[in-house]
């Protein structure tokens, strides 16, 4: 694919971006980032990476230092309104008038953008979002879940592209995620292209089909999920001795091998990319100097220990 079929493929386009803060504190150092239509994008990082100030920037509420960004070819400063216009944004945090009933606020929504009035389409993402019950409540009469929901019917309001969910289900018991995750699944279906940020290793890795990792305010890397997986993820063999060993025999120093402090498990660690793994070869050696097994297992890393490796090995 040619770089131009990159960007004609991109929904959004970010290049070269940087933020400054006034404090003198670089957040962001050059990230480019194409995000495709259609995709759900997960961003990964620690805290402080840079996550909530490059969404932030995309969306407009906080300007950049350097760098452009393109939504549907849209520059975000100069076409700021048909830019904002595609996008809808979940904040981590309710800033609603709690006195306002939900009908009103997402009603209210949908106007900010210049949108005319569409009760239908409001019906429908009340009722997807299982709020439609809850439409002439008090924001503050409902629970933290229902806050949330909330807050996607808003973002969802004027019909957005493109959606940004920032740690969509920090706080949220396991049956709202699961919810979440089955509605941004819905919402993609439906051509809307997702990007969120999380914490939670386990929903980009039951979520995205790409991957962006951002440590200290830049994009270490971008990949889809499963080449992600395949490229970095190692498995592990573990074996479990009939006798324990003082050491690791020298005749096996040039295996990547552990012992437990028992002496009782020997863990062999390799790639998963690799051709051959070395197990047979391994095994026969362990045979040929009289170590025995009664046990063995394997194991594969999950993406959680891709991303603490990615991230420590750039600390
Ligand atoms: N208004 C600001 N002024 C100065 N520094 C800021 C400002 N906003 C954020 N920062 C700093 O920029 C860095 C990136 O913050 P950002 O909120 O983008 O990180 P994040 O990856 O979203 O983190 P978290 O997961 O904790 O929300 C942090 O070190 C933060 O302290």
């Amino acid at each position: 694919m040619s770089p131009t079929d990159t960007a004609h493929d991109a929904i959004v386009a970010v290049r070269g971006l940087s933020k400054v803060y006034k404090s003198g504190f670089q957040a962001l150092k050059g990230v480019d980032l194409d995000i495709r239509r259609g995709e759900i994008f997960a961003l990964l990082g620690p805290n402080g990476a840079g996550k909530t100030t490059l969404i932030s920037i995309i969306c407009g509420i906080v300007n950049g230092t350097g760098g452009s960004v393109l939504v549907d070819g849209h520059d975000i400063v100069r076409d700021y309104r048909p830019a904002r216009g595609l996008i809808g944004l979940v904040p981590q945090e309710l800033s609603t008038d709690a006195f306002e009933t939900v009908w009103a606020t997402v009603n209210f929504s949908r106007g900010l953008f210049g949108k005319a009035p569409d009760p239908a389409y409001l019906e429908k993402i009340l009722r997807e979002l299982s709020l439609w019950d809850k439409k002439d409540s008090k924001i503050m009469a409902l629970s933290g879940g229902m806050k949330r929901r909330v807050l996607i019917a808003k973002a969802l309001s004027h019909e957005p592209r493109v959606l940004f969910l920032d740690e969509p289900t920090a706080g949220v018991d396991v049956e709202l995620r699961h919810d979440m995750w089955e509605m941004v699944r819905r919402l993609r279906e439906s051509g809307v292209t997702i990007i969120l940020t999380t914490h939670y290793i386990e929903e980009a890795e039951e979520m995205a089909d790409r991957i962006g990792v951002i440590n200290r305010g830049e994009l270490v890397l971008v990949e889809e999920k499963h080449t992600l997986m395949r490229k970095l993820g190692k498995k592990q063999l573990t074996l479990s001795l009939q006798a324990p060993l003082a050491s690791i025999p020298s005749e096996l120093e040039s295996w990547p091998l552990e012992l437990s402090q028992d002496g009782l498990c020997l863990t062999y660690t390799f790639d998963t990319q690799a051709e051959a793994t070395g197990i047979a070869d391994l095994l026969k050696k362990l045979g040929a100097l009289g170590i025995d097994f009664k046990d063995l297992h394997s194991s594969e890393s999950s993406l959680e220990d891709i991303f603490v490796s990615l991230v420590r090995s750039r600390a």
